[in-house]
């Protein structure tokens, strides 16, 4: 296996509670990789520390090989994130967000100006391109957030919760989205939608109380839980039957 991300003894501690508790896992490059749990498992601070906006207590991660402790400035420039509360300009219009995006990240003018042609096409933003962020439902503001996400072009992209809150079309049509990323970029994301996981993984993580409890494919959970949902898995592990 080609590893995109290899976590190994990953831990953090918040005074005495201990958020992640030694994780270790791999994911495949051009895979994407599905951290479930119940409220406060650690996914997020998992997502945290991989992304260099929390520094782990103790262990390390390597993203496309570049250790997260030792070489932060190599992972940020490889890697991306998007959350709930990425940073949309709500008085910008979709277009002047992604090239305010292209400019932060050091491309020309000329250079943005065909990135973002690109990415609202892959995206399919057209009809919105001209509309302030902040007139924008949930769902359009959630694909923008991701389109922004990868004007830098990410070899490793984490989403956290990316389809919280959304109806069931916006859903769908984020999944498809998603769906065509993978294999350009290895995508690691966090969940609490069972379908969504199931629909979307390569493999799957469960954490429980900061630890990674179970890991693989889908099918594999299903096997090692005796189940026939994802769901059914999920519980029997998130309530320590395995
Ligand atoms: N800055 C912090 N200070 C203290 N404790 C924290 C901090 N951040 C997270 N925690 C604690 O660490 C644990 C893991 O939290 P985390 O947000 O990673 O969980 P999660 O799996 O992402 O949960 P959710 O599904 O609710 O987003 C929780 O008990 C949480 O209260």
């Amino acid at each position: 296996m080609n590893s995109a991300i290899v976590v190994k003894n990953l831990r953090k501690e918040f005074g005495n509670k201990i958020a992640v508790k030694d994780s270790t896992f791999e994911v495949e490059e051009g895979s994407l990789f599905s951290l479930l749990g119940v409220n406060g498992a650690g996914k997020t601070t998992t997502i945290r520390m991989l992304t260099g906006l929390s520094k782990p207590s103790s262990g390390d991660a390597y993203i496309c090989g570049h250790s997260i402790v030792t070489e932060l400035d190599e992972v940020k420039a490889i890697s991306n994130i998007s959350t709930q509360e990425t940073a949309v300009a709500p008085n910008l219009t979709v277009e002047e967000n992604l090239l305010f995006m292209a400019r932060i990240y050091g491309m020309s003018k000329q250079e943005a100006k065909e990135k973002v042609e690109q990415i609202i096409k892959q995206f399919s933003l057209e009809e919105i391109r001209r509309s302030k962020a902040k007139t924008l439902s949930g769902g359009w503001q959630r694909r923008l957030s991701i389109a922004m996400a990868l004007i830098s072009e990410p070899k490793v992209l984490f989403l956290d919760e990316p389809t919280l809150g959304l109806d069931v079309l916006a859903r769908k049509g984020l999944w498809n989205i998603i769906r065509d990323l993978k294999e350009k970029v290895t995508i690691v994301l966090t969940t609490h939608y069972m379908e969504e996981a199931e629909s979307l993984s390569d493999q799957v993580a469960v954490m429980v109380d900061g630890e990674v409890k179970a890991c693989g494919t889908v099918a594999q959970l299903k096997e090692l839980t005796e189940k026939d949902t994802l769901e059914a898995a999920f519980i029997a592990i998130a309530e320590g039957e395995v």
